[in-house]
This record gives C-alpha cells, sequence and structure tokens, in this order.
C-alpha cells in the first residue's frame, strides 16, 4: 500500500474506488462488483462506505406466540438455520405455541466515578440529589417524556477501588435507545461533576440489559417429539439431559448459546437492530454464579418436554438505521408488529425453536443429517457449480464418501465433461 489514505472519507465514491483499485490491484470485474450493490443513500449511514454487502433473507414459518400466528424474517448467511426455526416452532405450534412474559423495557446507563476517597459518602449525595438528576435526564431529550418515556430510576453501586458507578434507568420506548441515553448521561455526568466536584470517568449505556429481559415458554407432549426410531419420551429425556449438560460444562454451554442466537441475531438484523449489543447482553447474562451457562432450560416429567429461555432484548422499531432500512420497515409489516416489545417476545420465541431443533437434531440422528444435506447446497455452489447443476450435483454428493470441496469440484468437472456425474460415482 502506497496510497495517502488521509481524508479518504472526504473523497468521491469514484475516487475512492479508484484509489483502493490501484492500490490492491483490481480487475474491471471486481470493480464492477462495487457498483453492483452500490446504494447511494448508504454514504449517509456509515463511513468510507464502498458498496453494500448483500446477505440472504428468507422466512421462517410456523411460529405462534402468545395465541398470534407470525411468520419470521430472518438474515443469515448459514444454511439450515431457516429450516431449524421452522421445525422448532411446527413443534411448539402443535403444542400450543409459544408464552412470553416482558415486565418492563428500561435501558440502563452508567456514569462512572474514579479516585473517591470515600465512595459511600459520594453515593449517598448523588443519591440524595436523584429527583433533580432525572429531571436533569429528561431535559437533555425532551421527546422522550412527550411520548411516556424517560428517566425512571438512579442508582448508586460502589465497584470498589475507588470507583462508583451511577446507573440510570430510562423507559426509551420504541426505541432501543443507546444514542438517546448516552445524551442524557452526558448531560447528568455534568451535574454530578458540580455536585461532587470530580470530573467522572465516562458516561455509556450498559449493554448488560437486565431491565429489559423478555422471556418465552413452551409446555411439549413428548409425544411430538418422535424423532425416526427413537420414541418421544425418549427425545424428551435426551434434550434434558443435554440442557443439563449446557448448566455444566461451559464448552457445551457456549455451542448450545451459539445455536440460540443463530435465530436471535438473525431477526436482528433482518429488522436492523444492533446485533452486537444483543450478543454482548445474552452472553453477560448467560454467566449465573460465576459460570457460563447454556442460556435456555428443558425439563421432562416424562409426559412433557418444558422449555424456557430468558434473555436481555433491548431491541428497536424506530432509531438508528432502521427508519431508512426499507427492508427492515417491510420485516416489521411481515412480522406484524407495531412495537418493540412485540419484536422481543418474537426473538425470544425465535431463540428457543432454534434450541429445540438443533438439540433435538443432536440427541437423534445428529446434526449433520439434516444440516449438510442443507450445506451441500452452498459446497456445491462453493465449488464453481451453477445454479442448474446443483440439483444434479446434491443427488450425487448426497451418495459421495466424502462431501468434500476435491469431490465436488471433481463431480462438476465431470459432469460438465459427460452430463453426467455417473462416471465419478463409480471413480469413488
Ligand atoms: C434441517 C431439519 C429442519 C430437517 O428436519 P427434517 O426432520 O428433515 O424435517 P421435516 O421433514 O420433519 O420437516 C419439519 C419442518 O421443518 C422445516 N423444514 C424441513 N426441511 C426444510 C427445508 N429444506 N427448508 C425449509 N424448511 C424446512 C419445515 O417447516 C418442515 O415442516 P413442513 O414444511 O414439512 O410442514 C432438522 O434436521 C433440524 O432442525 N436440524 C437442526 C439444524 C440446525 O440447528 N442448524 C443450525 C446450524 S448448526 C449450529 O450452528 C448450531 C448447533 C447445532 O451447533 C447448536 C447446538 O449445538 O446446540
Ligand atoms: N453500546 C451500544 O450498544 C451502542 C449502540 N449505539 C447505536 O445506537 C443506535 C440506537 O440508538 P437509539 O437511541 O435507539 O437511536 P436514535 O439515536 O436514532 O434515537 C431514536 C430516534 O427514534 C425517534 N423516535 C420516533 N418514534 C419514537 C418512539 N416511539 N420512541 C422512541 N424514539 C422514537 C426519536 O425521535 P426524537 O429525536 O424525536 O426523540 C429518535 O430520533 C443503534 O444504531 C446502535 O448501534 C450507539 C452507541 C453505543
Amino acid at each position: 500500500m502506497t496510497a495517502d489514505f488521509r481524508h479518504f472519507y472526504q473523497k468521491s465514491w469514484a475516487e475512492r474506488v479508484a484509489i483502493v483499485a490501484e492500490q490492491t490491484q483490481l480487475s474491471a470485474a471486481e470493480q464492477a462488483l462495487f457498483k453492483k450493490y452500490y446504494l447511494p443513500q448508504h454514504h449517509d449511514i456509515i463511513e468510507n462506505y464502498l458498496t453494500d454487502y448483500p446477505l440472504p433473507m428468507g422466512l421462517a414459518v410456523n411460529f405462534v406466540i402468545d395465541g398470534q400466528a407470525h411468520i419470521v424474517p430472518m438474515v443469515t448467511e448459514e444454511p439450515s438455520v431457516i429450516a431449524a426455526a421452522s421445525n422448532g416452532a411446527k413443534i411448539v405450534k402443535r403444542a400450543g405455541g409459544f408464552r412470553t412474559t416482558l415486565k418492563r423495557r428500561e435501558m440502563i446507563g452508567q456514569i462512572v466515578l474514579e479516585q473517591l476517597p470515600d465512595p459511600q459518602q459520594t453515593a449517598a449525595l448523588i443519591e440524595s440529589h436523584a429527583v433533580r438528576l432525572l429531571e436533569v435526564a429528561d431535559a437533555a431529550h425532551p421527546s422522550l417524556k412527550k411520548r411516556g418515556g424517560g428517566a425512571r430510576k438512579l442508582r448508586t453501586r460502589i465497584l470498589g477501588a475507588g470507583y462508583l458507578s451511577v446507573d440510570l434507568f430510562v423507559d426509551v420506548q420504541a426505541a432501543m435507545g443507546a444514542n438517546m441515553l448516552n445524551s442524557m448521561l452526558e448531560a447528568v455526568a455534568k451535574s454530578i461533576g458540580v455536585l461532587t466536584k470530580t470530573a467522572p470517568l465516562m458516561s455509556i449505556l450498559s449493554n448488560y440489559a437486565t431491565a429489559s429481559l423478555v422471556k418465552a415458554e413452551c409446555d411439549i407432549p413428548v409425544g411430538l417429539l418422535q424423532a425416526g426410531r427413537y420414541s418421544g419420551q425418549l427425545v424428551a429425556q435426551k434434550i434434558a439431559a443435554a440442557s443439563q449438560v449446557a448448566q455444566l460444562d461451559p464448552y457445551r454451554a457456549t455451542t448450545h448459546n451459539k445455536g440460540i442466537m443463530n435465530g436471535i441475531d438473525a431477526v436482528a438484523v433482518a429488522t436492523g437492530n444492533d446485533w452486537r449489543a444483543l450478543e454482548s447482553g445474552a452472553h453477560a447474562y448467560a454467566v449465573q454464579a460465576g459460570q457460563y451457562r447454556g442460556m435456555s432450560c428443558w425439563t421432562t416429567d416424562g409426559q412433557t418436554l418444558y422449555g424456557s429461555l430468558e434473555l436481555p432484548l433491548p431491541v428497536g422499531i424506530v432509531g438508528g438505521s432502521i427508519k431508512i432500512n426499507e427492508l427492515a420497515q417491510l420485516n416489521q409489516r411481515l412480522l406484524g408488529i407495531t412495537s418493540a416489545r412485540d419484536l422481543e417476545r418474537i426473538m425470544v420465541a425465535t431463540g428457543l425453536a432454534q434450541n429445540l431443533a438443533a438439540v433435538r437434531a443432536l440427541v437423534t440422528t445428529g446434526i449433520q443429517q439434516g444440516h449438510m444435506h442443507l450445506q451441500l447446497k452452498s459446497l456445491a455452489l462453493a465449488a464453481g457449480a451453477t445454479p442448474e447443476e446443483v440439483p444434479r450435483l446434491l443427488q450425487q454428493l448426497e451418495q459421495a464418501p466424502h462431501q468434500d470441496l476435491a469431490t465436488t469440484q471433481r463431480l462438476i468437472a465431470t459432469l460438465r465433461r459427460t452430463g453426467s456425474t455417473k462416471k465419478e460415482e463409480t471413480d469413488d
């Protein structure tokens, strides 16, 4: 790289493409990709914008949540995620659907004070001015109060080593609220600075959104879980056992939780929400009593499988880039939602459906049968197959002793040479 990237952000789009093309020796065809996915309005969303990056969007079906039927748009690059969510949702639908509970929806922000000789005294001083400080918070973003939201509570926590966290709880209404809350926190921090005669270290929302918890539950008669040669009762026992392992072992819990986030992240992206915020909050919440554990819990009494998942899911239906993302808007219509609370309920149910399908597959056929069957399409495309060649290749790949790139490339070569993959079949 020899180019000077100073003020790169002030260059026009064509200038940026020319610089990148020269620096990395891009062909005309490669540069054309930037144009293919370019959306002018996205210059205003991120910095140094070059192009869009397409991800597939599909629909998970069969969801019944609190008595309402839903289709769930999901954006994901991973095969079998949407099939699995639909599969889990179908089982729960037959059992009457998911129930959800959402008690409150507030975001928490922190103002951290440092080097305090007597944190307890500072905490008491701040708490004695709580009413005034809540007014300062509301004045920093008055439209929120007009909408029925606003600052609700102030709490102090002594962190040790001379640090004190002042936590502000805010009802952010239909938004995720990070920016609104940050503005409020910075205003309150100034007042606290004057009050305590110390300059706060920092002010920022916390993604550990414990005041935005939502829970999904389901009760499944074991007969609905039967899979191949496994009775429903046995499948229920094995799912409960897998759930227990995820409570005991962080190695398993991490994968168990990845399966849950397969669903939640895909809905977060489809609705224009900040999936990094959800990921960090969800994993932090999975650390109970000092150990990282499975986020969901499955138990059985031999007749019914009981499932539950509780997570902090601070999402919005306005704010951030949601209003300027046409597909995020359209997806709210597909979901049939008009509030952030509705979106939280659907997301937590999607996580539980996803988890049910994955764990049921793990304890019966194994994950590869269903997952690899769908993954093979990606493998065929990655090996260079045309969409027209994929169906014939899949038939052959299903039979092949090794479902890998080299085998797939050999099958494609044979198909193109002979019009059939038969020869490769005998070669292998
Ligand atoms: C893949 C299935 C669903 C097949 O399962 P199956 O038994 O062949 O499905 P089925 O024929 O009984 O169909 C049941 C329903 O599943 C859906 N379904 C079924 N097939 C499709 C398809 N092709 N496309 C779209 N939807 C599909 C569809 O809704 C269908 O209902 P129907 O439409 O027939 O009324 C099943 O094996 C499964 O759920 N597997 C789990 C796959 C999974 O979790 N994938 C995620 C990637 S692996 C991972 O990242 C997470 C993990 C596994 O590590 C987490 C963990 O360890 O806990
Ligand atoms: N740690 C983190 O997670 C951080 C995340 N972020 C980012 O912050 C963004 C989210 O912040 P957020 O404050 O939600 O977004 P915005 O800054 O966009 O604020 C919300 C906007 O929605 C408008 N609005 C319209 N109707 C409503 C309603 N009914 N309820 C509430 N607001 C309404 C508000 O209008 P009005 O102005 O009239 O009130 C405001 O303009 C995300 O992009 C996230 O990635 C930023 C910093 C840190």
